[in-house]
């Protein structure tokens, strides 16, 4: 058996297109969702992340307010700057891109961004509101995985949901959405005790973990769907820098029905989900006036 690829980058574009649909609706309203994207220091990576959300921020329609500070702005300056954009009414949604240099209170910027124009859902307010099954903005890779669990099945229901990793950002959020669609969910960690026998009980299994090919490919159950979120550089037989996901791919393939890749799996739904979410904010600023939200297809 060989699994069937799920298509991360075809799956962002369709979500593209129903973005830019929206925000044209919008526009004849006099509504421009905009999306103010905050980005200190130099990172190569996270500089590559915002120059894609702002050019598909563009190609959607939305406008775009780019903040760039130096890698020793303080964490008073950060939050000075997340006030003034909790203040403009042009500015729906505020997302500082992470990680934050070393000597940044990254907490502490996060919790000033106002929870209606969070639109990484990172905010407690939306993690609470998350968690109690309340209307909430969901981050952005977490919901990504959901959209691509849902290409490979509809049938969510009562199935065995393997979790792997705990962070706020993708696991507690990511087993929080599988509960919600009626899973069985567990979240496994660095102190979870027998991994690959844990694993082998999943039907759905979210691989988080950030470390290269961790999940071997017998540690997965025959016919799971496997969602890789792991982003790994590590050097390749030609000694060049290549991505590799938290699967062992090739050696999951024969086990897995259903399997993102890296590159090409759950990143450019995370990109695409900031957009949703910006729109998303955008509509719900007129509190029913501007017709429903961008839901999940
Ligand atoms: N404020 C936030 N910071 C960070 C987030 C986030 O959701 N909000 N997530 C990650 C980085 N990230 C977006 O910011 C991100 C990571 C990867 C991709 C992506 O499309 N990856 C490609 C490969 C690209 C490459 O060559 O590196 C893929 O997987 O196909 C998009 C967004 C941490 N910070």
């Amino acid at each position: 058996m060989t699994a069937t690829l799920i298509d991360g980058r075809a799956v962002a574009e369709r979500l593209r297109e129903r973005v830019a649909a929206r925000t044209a609706e919008l526009a004849r309203h006099g509504v421009i969702p905009g999306l103010a994207v905050v980005l200190v220091g130099d990172d190569p990576a996270s500089q590559v992340y915002v120059g894609s959300k702002t050019k598909q921020a563009a190609a959607a329609g939305l406008k775009h307010f780019d903040h760039r500070l130096p890698a020793t702005a303080s964490t008073s300056e950060l939050i000075a700057l997340v006030e003034q954009l909790n203040a403009r009414s042009d500015v729906h949604g505020i997302l500082v891109q992470l990680p934050l240099p070393a000597g940044v209170d990254s907490a502490a910027v996060l919790a000033v961004i106002d929870p209606a124009k969070d639109v990484d859902g990172f905010h407690a307010v939306n993690a609470g509101r998350l968690a109690l099954g309340q209307d909430a903005t969901v981050p952005c890779t977490p919901l990504g995985c959901l959209i691509l669990i849902r290409e490979a099945t509809r049938e969510l229901a009562g199935k065995r949901a393997v979790v792997v990793g705990r962070s706020n950002i993708v696991g507690k959020p990511m087993a929080q959405l599988l509960l919600q669609n009626d899973c069985t969910v567990t979240i496994a960690h660095s102190r979870t005790r027998d991994l690959p026998q844990l694993c082998r009980e999943a039907e759905i299994l979210v691989a988080a973990i950030g470390r290269p090919k961790a999940i071997a490919g017998d540690w997965i159950r025959t016919g799971a769907i496997v969602i890789d979120v792991g982003i790994n550089r590590v050097a390749g037989p030609d000694g060049k820098n290549k991505l590799v996901g938290d699967v062992d791919f090739d050696a999951a393939l024969s086990h897995a029905g259903a399997i993102t890749p890296v590159p090409g799996g759950v990143g450019p739904m995370t990109i695409a989900c900031l957009l949703m979410n910006t729109v998303n904010a955008a509509i719900r600023t007129r509190a029913g006036a501007l017709g429903p939200l961008i839901g999940l297809k």
